[in-house]
């Protein structure tokens, strides 16, 4: 699985220090407000136990799995929700655990039907920001690391849905999805 990746960006050390950092602002920035922490499936996973972990403070933890790449590099521009969350979040401040804000699409869809259910803020701790993949106006509040504008893997992010178990954040070879074209990834489809 290594071997499939081209360059480490982000090794576990750096991600541990950005959930530490992070965990440790929000403790801080939501003392007394005991937030709901809305991790977004399945790649915000272990962002979201390494985030909780390091904010020392209440805050309960729910979920939400959306997704708009199907397993693919690029997105479809559609967001499919497959499982809602099963909280009432009117009045609540929610923090969305996010693993990278690229196009931004799938967070303005989440920022919006949690507005329509009344929630009192919405913030996103992401631990990327693709900048340059943007193309919708929104921005992150709590940035782990601006990601450059590359299909990257490792640490909740999959293709195909693979990958998610890389303890690092990686560039994937490009030669493993141009391959994919024609072929399918180690026997998989
Ligand atoms: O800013 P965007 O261009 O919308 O991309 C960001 C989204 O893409 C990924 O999810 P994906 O759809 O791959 O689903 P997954 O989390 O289940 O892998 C990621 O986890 C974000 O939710
Ligand atoms: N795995 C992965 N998923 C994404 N979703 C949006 N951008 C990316 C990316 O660079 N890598």
């Amino acid at each position: 699985m290594n071997n499939d990746i081209e360059r480490v960006l982000y090794s576990e050390a750096d991600i541990a220090a950005a959930a530490q950092r992070i965990g440790a602002q929000l403790a801080q920035d939501y003392a007394g407000k005991t937030p709901i922490l809305l991790s977004v499936l399945k790649g915000a996973i272990l962002w979201t136990v390494d985030v909780m972990r390091a904010m020392d403070e209440y805050a309960e933890i729910e979920f939400i799995d959306v997704s708009s790449y199907h397993g693919g590099v690029e997105s479809a521009g559609t967001i499919t929700l497959r499982t809602d969350l099963t909280t009432d979040v009117k009045g609540r401040d929610i923090i969305i655990l996010e693993d990278i804000v690229d196009t931004g699409r799938t967070l303005k869809y989440m920022v919006e039907l949690l507005e329509q259910r009344g929630a009192a803020s919405i913030k996103v701790a992401s631990l990327l920001d693709k900048k340059e993949g943007r193309v919708v106006d929104i921005d992150v509040d709590y940035i782990g690391f601006d990601v450059p504008n590359e299909f990257v893997v490792g640490y909740g992010l999959d293709y195909k849905d693979l990958y998610r178990n890389l303890p690092y954040v990686g560039i994937l070879k490009p030669a493993v999805y141009t391959a994919e074209d024609s072929a399918t990834l180690n026997g998989q489809d």
